[in-house]
This record gives structure tokens, sequence and C-alpha cells, in this order.
């Protein structure tokens, strides 16, 4: 193994494992730490977590843990796979573990770069933006769990450790990858948070961070290490399967509620409110074969508005909710795996999380890309196939484009 990345959700973990994949890395997703070593042709392992939400002190615990199972499979360099929007509260979980990694690892200068251009996500002047508007502006601002209220990463991520936070400004990035590569060697303990409005900046940075044993970014950080290693894009192959389908989506993104009103014009659709999964009355045995009943893949979703999730948090809490409704889909995806449903499609990164573990998918080969940011994905060694996409990834008719190419 050349390179190892620890994702911070699922979703994010199939994000990247893409983006190595098409830069021609022989890449494999893992879910949660594997109980055995890695096969010998992997060249990029990405361990998928569920630690962007929970508390910073086992965050940390279990992304050390994952690093040294990285190393010890040989990985040169590890990166730190965070959302492209910088998910996170003031207390973590970025600060926190990218801050353990480094002491870790010995890295001095931990380049952030969470810029993902292809989906609209730059930084400039050491702010995110979405697409044209400042981080704080966008629908995330009202996000269930870790709602962004703060453009600028560098005051963001202060809040969250202790080393400085500096900034690397495009300026020196345009200059390339020399300059940028000096930039950083100037730094004796720092995060630096790396400006980056197109591909080729993130390339840039890519390869100025040839060497480092620790980076922390979305997706589009990983653009330009396959180079490094001198390995070059390649086509990815891909056989799909023909059972029936399922959408589930409990993101309530902006992107996600389209498409839920999309493919809901579509196909049946059944919706899980936060009231029904906490006074805990579905019937998994009666949506499961309501599902089965189904011509056309259905939709099961919890996709709600800003309004009508802060009522529930409100009325249940924000976790209990949360939790609730994950560990629903995640028992519904289990039963449905059991009866024969070959193709899931999830969406939102924490319920992509509850669905794999539940499905036991410890192993994922990654297929080819549905949208940017969205890989097909094979379950090792079983007849069943996934979509993990993040919440605001994917255009309006997502789901019925992702069950028709998980179909092959
Ligand atoms: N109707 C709802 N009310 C309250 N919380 C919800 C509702 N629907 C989903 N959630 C919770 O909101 C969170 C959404 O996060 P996630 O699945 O990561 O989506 P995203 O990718 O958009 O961040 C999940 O924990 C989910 O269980
Ligand atoms: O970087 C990204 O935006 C994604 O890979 C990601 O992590 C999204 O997380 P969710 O929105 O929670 O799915």
């Amino acid at each position: 193994m050349k390179l190892g990345v620890i994702a911070d959700d699922f979703t994010g973990a199939s994000d990247i494992a893409l983006a190595l994949a098409e830069g021609g890395m022989a890449t494999v997703q893992y879910g949660g730490l594997p109980d055995g070593p890695a096969d010998k042709d992997v060249q990029a392992g990405v361990i998928a977590l569920k630690c962007r939400t929970i508390l910073p002190k086992t965050a940390v615990e279990q992304t050390c843990a994952a690093a040294d199972w990285l190393l010890a499979q040989g990985a040169e360099q590890i990166i730190y796979k965070v959302c492209s929007t910088f998910d996170s509260t003031r207390e973590g979980n970025i600060g926190p573990v990218a801050q353990a990694l480094a002491e870790k690892l010995g890295e001095t200068a931990v380049l952030v770069c969470p810029a993902f251009p292809e989906n609209g996500r730059s930084v400039y002047q050491g702010h995110l933006f979405v697409a044209d508007t400042l981080l704080s502006d966008s629908g995330m601002r009202n996000h269930p769990l870790t709602p962004m209220t703060d453009p600028d990463l560098r005051r963001w991520l202060a809040h969250q450790t202790s080393w400085p936070v500096a900034h690397l400004p495009a300026a020196t990035v345009f200059q390339g990858a020399g300059a940028a590569r000096a930039a950083l060697a100037t730094h004796a303990r720092a995060m630096v948070i790396g400006d980056a409005i197109r591909d080729e900046d993130l390339r840039t940075l890519g390869a100025a961070a040839k060497g480092r044993r620790l980076l922390v970014g979305g997706s589009g950080i990983a653009l330009g290490l396959p180079a490094n290693w001198d390995i070059a894009p390649a086509p990815i192959p891909w056989d799909g399967e023909a059972g029936p389908g399922v959408v589930l989506s409990g993101s309530c993104s902006v992107a996600t509620r389209g498409q839920v009103e999309t493919y809901s014009a579509k196909a049946a659709t059944w919706e899980i409110t936060a009231e029904a999964a906490m006074a805990g009355n579905i019937d998994i045995d009666e949506v499961s074969e309501w599902v089965l009943a189904q011509d056309t893949a259905p939709l099961i979703y919890s996709s709600a508005d800003p309004k009508k999730v802060s009522a529930a948090q409100k009325r249940f809490g924000r976790e209990e909710s949360a939790e609730a409704i994950e560990t629903l889909f995640a028992r519904l995806a289990a039963r449905l795996a059991e009866k024969g449903i070959g193709r899931i499609v999830t969406a939102g990164g924490e319920t992509s999380g509850a669905v794999t573990q539940a499905l036991g998918a410890d192993r994922l080969r990654i297929g080819p890309r549905i949208a940017a940011g969205v890989p097909a994905l094979r379950v090792d060694g079983r007849p069943l196939v996934l979509a993990l996409k993040s919440g605001n990834f994917g255009g309006p008719d997502f789901f019925a484009e992702a069950l028709t190419l998980l179909k092959g």
C-alpha cells in the first residue's frame, strides 16, 4: 500500500476512493478497521469511519488505530478525509484528529484543503465557498448535526486545535508546486489552510505535498497524488447486479430533498418521520414486504425541511432523533439484503455509515462514477452493489441514474 486514507464518514470515503481509482490507483474501501492485512495489490486503502460527529476523544482513538493499521500495510502518506463543506462543530472533530495524527506521524505542516471545484466547493483567502455563496450562507447553515456558520476556515479550525493555523494563499499556489512546497516548509508546527479554486490548484497542492506524511482535505486533495507515485489514470471496470433495488434517504440537504421530490414522481415512497422513529412503532417486516412488492425500486426517506427537523430536534433531542432514524434505516437495509435486494442507494453520510455497517459491508470494490464524488460500489464477494451518496451531491435525477448504473 502506498496511500492510506481515513475518512470521517462512509460517503466521504467512497468520494475519495473514486478520485483515487480514477487516478489509476488500485483502491479498496474498508468499512471500519479491517481485521486482517490488505491484499498485496492494494495501492490505496480507504478506511471509512463514522467519526464526524462522535466525541472528539473517541474520534482520535479510532483514527489513530486506523492510521496504525494503514502504516502497518506500508502506507507512506495518510490523508484524513473530511467533508468538502468542512462539517464539524467548534469542538471538532477535524482539529483534534488532525493534531493527533500529525503528532503520531511527526508531521510539521499539515496541509488542510476541503476544496472540490467539480462540486462547487472552493477555498479562497481562507474562506470556503459553496458555488457562489459563502459556506455560512449555503444550506449547510441548517445541517441537522453540524450547522456551518463560519466560512473562515482559519478561524473555525483555530477553535478546534492548539496548533497555530496558517494560510497558503492562492497567490502562492498559482506560482506552482515549488512555491507551495517552499511555503509549507517554512512551518515548524502548523495547520495550513490551502486555497484552491480549480482542479489545477489541487494538482499543484498534491505535487507540493509529495513526501509529506499527513494531509487533511476533501476528495479534491487526492487529485494530484497518484502522479506522485507515477501512476496514471485508468478506466474502472464494472459488472452490475440485476436484483431488485431500493433507495434509503436520511439526508435533509437541499440537493437530496430535490432528488426525493424528483424520484417521488417515478416510484412508490414511504416517509419515515422522526415521531414514528422515536415511537419505535415502525414494523420492519411490513416495510420490507412493501419494498419487495414494488415493480420499480421504491424510496424510503426521512429527508425533511429545516423547520420539521428543528421541531423534531427540540422535541426529542438532536442526537436522539438522528440515532432513531439511522437505526431504523440500518435495520431495514439488513433485512432487505437478507431478502435478496441487490442494489441499495443511500443518501446521507451518517445514514450511509449506519446502513453499510448493518450490511456488514466491510470491503468495497470501487466502480465507475455515477455522479461527481459518487462511485458505484460492490460489496466484495456478495451479490450486492451500493451507491453511498453524500447529502449534497448528485443532480436532480440521481436516484434513477444510480439504480440504472448499479444494474450494469
Ligand atoms: N426528519 C428528520 N428529523 C431529524 N433528524 C433527521 C431527520 N432525517 C434525518 N435526520 C438525521 O439527520 C442526519 C443527516 O445526516 P447525514 O445522513 O450525514 O446526511 P448529510 O449527508 O446530508 O449530512 C442523520 O443523522 C439523520 O438520521
Ligand atoms: O466531501 C464531501 O462533501 C463528501 O465526500 C462528504 O464527506 C459529504 O458528507 P455527507 O454530506 O454527510 O454525506
